[in-house]
């Protein structure tokens, strides 16, 4: 789909650790602009929050006249918002239709601070309902510049909403000293290199850093190369020497700490692979290996299709539809996957995309 005729809402995810700086990011992105307040625009902005504990108090802290507000409370986003975030999005957009709220142009959902927010991201695209009317336009999670090295060694949740991230937000800057940012976003980029980092001071961000990302609806051959920063990702294998992958035996024991449960890698294809090798290959992953696979994107030269790159995402084991991109970006027309997985090793990976794209080309035809 291209921006020219998407007219679904986009929803942006916010998450980030306890305290890391979310809902003050959210307050300043409420902020009307100067020529919006001389114009008396109505506030863009939905907020959904998700709050942990049965009584909500963070949306309290919000500045509710310059945005339309929902809360779903109660219970922890994991196990609580596959049920509620659906009717509230209607109810949204009932009133919304109806002329009862402000015909807002975007959402944001704020997550509890210690979420995994693929619960929501798989409400967004199971539901037929709200997928028709919305889109996911990216993850942006906060990350607290002073507390963050400890909050990723101490909490493996604060690990994985960082490697889910499209954008992340270092906060608080204006607290830590360079040393540590310079250690903090070094340790970032190594957890997940696709994801730009900006750094914000009292919730001052510029909202293009957090809007119109369409991460997960690149369209735009040139935009799609950019999102997919293969260049950042360490790459492991070109062609690789074929071991049979073992299923029941994904990984090698990691040590380290949460951060050497992950990793970040590249593969990368020559020659152009057969859709069905790629496909069952992927399924396979996200069957055997849903909870170690944190994020998948590629850009594919699938042999059924030359000259239209295929543009697969996959967060744990939600793949999301392929787009097909009118042309390449440039003169490089290799696979290239990025994987950022916890407790998966890249070996077992690579071989199992090489097994079946190999073992699809070898497959006699059928003859139909
Ligand atoms: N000095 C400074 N303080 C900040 C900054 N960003 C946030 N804070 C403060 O940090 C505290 C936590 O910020 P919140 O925005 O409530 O964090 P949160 O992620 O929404 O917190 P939870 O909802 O509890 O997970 C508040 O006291 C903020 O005022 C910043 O950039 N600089």
């Amino acid at each position: 789909m291209t921006d020219a005729v998407d007219v679904r809402i986009p929803i942006t995810l916010l998450t980030g650790f306890l305290g890391s700086g979310k809902t003050t990011v959210l307050n300043n992105l409420l902020k009307p602009s100067f020529w919006e307040r001389l114009l008396r625009v109505p506030p863009l902005t939905a907020v959904i929050m998700n709050e942990f504990g049965s009584i909500g108090l963070d949306h309290q802290l919000v500045d509710n006249t310059q945005g339309t507000m929902a809360l779903l409370s109660g219970g922890c986003v994991c196990c609580e918002i596959q049920g509620s975030l659906v009717p509230t999005l209607k109810n949204l957009w009932m009133g919304r239709r109806d002329g009862k709220i402000p015909p807002y142009e975007r959402i944001i959902i704020e997550t509890t601070g210690i979420a995994d927010p693929t619960p929501i991201l798989e409400t967004l695209l199971r539901s037929d309902w709200v997928a028709k009317r919305h889109y996911l336009d990216g993850v942006v999670t906060t990350v607290d510049a002073v507390f963050g090295n400890g909050q990723l060694d101490q909490h493996f949740e604060a690990v994985r909403q960082v490697a889910g991230a499209d954008r992340l937000l270092l906060t608080k800057t204006d607290l830590a000293d360079a040393a540590t940012i310079q250690q903090l976003e070094a340790r970032l980029a190594t957890l997940n290199p696709a994801a730009p980092i900006v750094h914000v001071q009292h919730g001052n961000v510029d909202p293009d850093h957090v809007f119109k990302l369409r991460a997960y609806h690149q369209s735009e051959p040139v935009k799609a190369k950019q999102w997919l920063a293969a260049d950042n990702f360490r790459v492991v294998s070109a062609s690789l020497p074929l071991k049979q992958p073992s299923i029941l035996n994904p990984s090698t024991p990691m040590h380290g700490g949460t951060d050497g449960r992950i990793r970040s890698f590249s593969l990368q294809f020559d020659q152009p692979l057969p859709w069905a090798g790629v496909s069952e290959a992927l399924d396979t992953l996200a069957e055997f290996c849903s909870a170690r696979l944190l994020r998948m994107k590629a850009i594919v030269n699938v042999q059924e299709y030359p000259g239209r790159p295929i543009v697969l995402h996959a967060v744990q084991h939600l793949f999301y539809p392929s787009v097909e991109l009118p042309a390449w970006p440039d003169a490089d027309q290799r696979s290239r996957f990025v994987f950022i997985t916890a407790d998966l090793d890249e070996d077992f990976v690579s071989n199992l995309l090489t097994s079946f794209t190999q073992t699809v080309n070898q497959t006699p035809h059928s003859g139909e």
